[in-house]
């Protein structure tokens, strides 16, 4: 059999990943190739939302499976949007990392040793907003660019922190670096975060096969969950939306629980709902859970006012004095 093509950014992350699958792939006796991609997400130093937001990183990995210039690709689920690709599937979505995010912080600080008015670095508005509901008065400073450029910033002392995903340090051998895994009853990861999805054309029923041997059940029915409340809620690329699902052991077995956070980025609104199922049924859990959320008010913090209807906008704060509200 001819090598399986395996498109990869250039990026140390994209790498990092697209070497673990091929590893995983060679392992179980198959033959892989990395073939480079590059991508507008990797040149450009723009805000995301400028230069095309969600889905940005993986188009041009789509372009070339669409092509067959190559025959899987490997994103980090996160950054693919919830729309399904037409022609397009994903045949594995593998054991998952840690989904945590992580404080590196100066001097090995924690969170609630940073001293007030302490500077930490992210670009995203849902760390931006959990960092605010904390209320520890930090001033969050909005950064972007590779894993690289934003520990950079903390070495120059230009920050005394900044916040990243956790597995995307553990990819990279960093984990090291570390001061503190955040814990997700304050900050709630993004959706996906920590999975991997390998895509394939929906026509390659080999590549399919080979690739599905590395499908983690578990990881799958999380994801699942975590982005159809991302779906439901309708949320733009850039709203303050966190979900993590877990599979605990329940009283009569596994299930799985699906909490989420939608906010305001100032932290003014901080709402956290979660749910718990069958894991079978983690699209059903998610929908429910965005539902829930949107009773209580989220569509005014995760939809872009545009996209509002103005008469829905009039009944939107029915009672006029914006009350901080913090519910666990
Ligand atoms: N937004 C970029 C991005 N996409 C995936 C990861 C890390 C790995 C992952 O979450 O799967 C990162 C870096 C980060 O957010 O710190």
């Amino acid at each position: 059999m001819t090598a399986l093509r395996l498109g990869t950014r250039r990026s140390a992350l994209a790498v990092a990943q697209s070497t673990g699958v091929a590893e995983r792939l060679r392992a179980a006796g198959h033959d892989v190739e990395l073939v480079p991609i590059v991508t507008e997400g990797d040149t450009s130093n723009a805000p995301l939302a400028e230069i095309g937001g969600t889905g940005l990183f993986a188009s041009a990995l789509r372009a070339a499976l669409h092509e067959g210039r190559i025959d899987l690709a490997v994103h980090s689920i996160k950054d693919l949007p919830t729309t399904p690709e037409e022609g397009l599937v994903i045949a594995a979505v593998p054991g998952r990392e840690d989904p945590r995010d992580a404080l590196v912080a100066r001097d090995g600080l924690t969170l609630g040793e940073l001293p007030t008015g302490a500077r930490v670095g992210t670009g995203s508005p849902r760390r931006e907003a959990q960092l605010n509901a904390l209320g520890l008065g930090l001033e969050v400073v909005g950064i972007r660019g590779n894993v690289d450029t934003r520990l950079g910033t903390l070495a120059r002392g230009e920050l005394d922190a900044v916040v990243l995903a956790r597995a995307g340090l553990a990819r990279l051998g960093r984990l090291g670096e570390i001061t503190e895994s955040l814990d997700p009853l304050q900050m709630l990861p993004a959706p996906g975060q920590g999975a991997l999805a390998v895509e394939c054309r929906a026509d390659d029923g080999p590549t399919i096969r080979v690739v599905g041997e590395l499908d983690d059940e578990d990881a799958r029915a999380c994801v699942t969950a975590e982005r159809s409340l991302l779906a439901a809620l309708e949320a733009g690329c850039s709203a303050p939306v966190g979900a993590l699902a877990e599979v605990v052991e329940g009283l009569e077995g596994p299930e799985l629980s699906l909490r989420a956070f939608v906010g305001a980025i100032d932290g003014s609104v901080d709402l956290r709902r979660s749910v718990t199922g069958l894991v079978a049924d983690a699209a059903r859990l998610g929908t429910q859970l965005a539902h829930r959320l949107l009773e209580d008010g989220a569509a005014d913090l995760t939809r872009p006012p545009s996209a509002a209807d103005p008469s829905a906008a009039a009944v939107a704060h029915p009672s006029a004095p914006h009350v901080p509200e913090r519910i666990q």
